[in-house]
């Protein structure tokens, strides 16, 4: 395994990258979520490379920039027994040498819902980074995670309206035995708020369920919110698949954000309309 820090070695690493390459883009502080991309990488492609960066532009002001985990020997580690070929650790200054890029991608009216609504920013922030690596990593195919749906649907977007030669593919979320969606971010919760945290996989299944004996789904999910008012809601919601407006019958996705103590959290699940 390869650990690239600049330009120069991440291009010779990739001019020399066997057959169909694949990319999957994280954070660092590795688990379980993001070893289901890279085994999935693994499986259907010759080379993989992982890339880990902690991406500034896409945290508020007053987000968790300072304190998101670093673990980068362990991430090594991880990569290492998981067989990745390649791994980019650029630092802040190689990914922005000018500092922050003038000019950002702008995701549109989609990308002002939901995160975008609560994290203003976010996703100018996220589709400019994935934009940059997708140029400096060129891959023949891309792994995002279910569990951030909308940042999955907004790269989708990106990929199909800038014409890039990338198959973007989806991986279902990864879950703790009792429904917990993994994230880096659990790391923050203590003993109480981990048990609260799991306020929101219980609404989604709440409401799933509800919806599809066909009942008011986002009403079920809401009343499983008000049995825990420790949790802080920030939106439970009915979508389209695309993330429009919800159907009558048919295919569809609850999405939830919440915040546990200092800890915001977000999950969605498919729902299968009567
Ligand atoms: N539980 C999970 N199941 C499947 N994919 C996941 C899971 N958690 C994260 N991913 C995916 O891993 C990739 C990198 O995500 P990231 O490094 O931000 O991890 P994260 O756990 O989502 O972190 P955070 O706590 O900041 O949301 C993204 O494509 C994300 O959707
Ligand atoms: C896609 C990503 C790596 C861009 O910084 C990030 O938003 C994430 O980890 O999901
Ligand atoms: N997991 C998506 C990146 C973020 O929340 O900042």
């Amino acid at each position: 395994m390869r650990v690239v820090g600049t330009r120069e070695e991440l291009k010779a690493a990739r001019d020399t990258a066997a057959g169909t390459v694949a990319v999957v883009m994280t954070m660092g502080a590795l688990h379980e979520g993001h070893a289901a991309l890279l085994r999935t990488a693994r499986a259907e492609a010759d080379t993989v490379l992982l890339t880990i960066f902690v991406n500034p532009l896409q945290f508020g002001p007053n987000e968790d920039l300072d304190r998101y985990p670093r673990t980068l020997d362990a991430d090594l580690a991880l990569a290492r027994e998981l067989g990745v070929d390649v791994v980019f650790t650029p630092s802040r200054e190689v990914m922005y040498p000018r500092g922050a890029p003038a000019v950002r991608v702008d995701p549109g009216p989609a990308g002002e819902r939901f995160e975008g609504a609560s994290r203003p920013g976010f996703f100018h922030g996220v589709l400019t980074v994935v934009n940059k690596l997708f140029q400096l990593t060129r891959p023949d195919v891309a792994y995002f995670g279910e569990k951030d749906y909308q940042q999955l649907g907004m790269i989708r977007a990106m990929v199909r309206d800038f014409d890039l030669p990338i198959d973007v593919r989806g991986v279902p979320t990864v879950r703790e035995a009792d429904g917990l969606a993994l994230s880096s971010r659990n790391r923050y919760l203590a003993p109480d708020e981990r048990e609260s945290a799991l306020t929101l996989s219980r609404a989604l299944l709440t409401a799933k369920t509800e919806g599809e004996r066909g009942g008011d789904a986002v009403a079920a999910g809401l009343a499983e919110f008000t049995k825990s008012p420790e949790v802080k809601l920030d939106y439970f919601v009915l979508t389209d698949p695309m993330l429009g407006p919800p159907p009558a019958h048919g295919p569809a996705r609850l999405l939830t954000a919440a915040w546990v103590g200092a800890t915001r959290l977000i999950d969605n699940a498919a729902v299968e309309l009567p």
